[in-house]
């Protein structure tokens, strides 16, 4: 994620990663801020055997776009809600990409962080077939929650 104050929407990829028990590692980097970090993390995260990244970044969200340009690991970007234009900025930035450079966009927020986590797990259950099972799980055990009636 670019930032620390990302962390808060962020926290629910990783808590869903961690109901998958997928591994991963949490890290800020910013496209802007720390550039040689970035560069250094995007250019050996295949040889360090990361699978798959999930970049979060609010308003010029740069960050997502870059690392897809570093990494031939899939990136999923997740675009975080704004004060000043309620996470579009964020969104256009890491949707717009140019042909070539594919990021695959989440939803603003929350959802968008559950969401790349689950699509990160759906991609390694591709070849994993334990994965693959705690995420028919996951999936079961959510379609079994979802009443049928309103409360009241
Ligand atoms: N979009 C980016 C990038 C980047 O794209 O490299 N680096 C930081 N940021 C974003 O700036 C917002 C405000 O950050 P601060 O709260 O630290 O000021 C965050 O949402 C972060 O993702």
């Amino acid at each position: 994620m670019g930032s620390q104050s990302d962390w808060a929407t962020m926290k629910h990829a990783a808590d869903t990663l961690d109901a998958l028990k997928i591994g991963y590692e949490a890290l800020i980097v910013s496209a802007h801020r720390t550039p040689k970090r970035l560069y250094e993390f995007a250019h050996s995260a295949r040889d360090k055997g990361f699978k798959v990244v999930i970049a979060g970044a609010g308003g010029a969200a740069h960050l997502p776009g870059m690392a897809a340009s570093m990494t031939p690991l899939p990136v999923l970007g997740v675009p975080m809600n704004t004060h000043a234009l309620e996470g579009k900025d964020s969104l256009l930035s890491i949707l717009q990409m140019p042909g070539g450079i594919p990021v695959g966009t989440l939803a603003i927020g929350k959802a968008g962080a559950i969401n790349a986590a689950l699509l990160a797990a759906a991609i390694l259950a591709l070849s994993d077939s334990k994965i693959a099972k705690r995420l028919d799980l996951w999936r079961a055990r959510q379609t079994s929650s979802v009443k049928k009636k309103p409360k009241d």
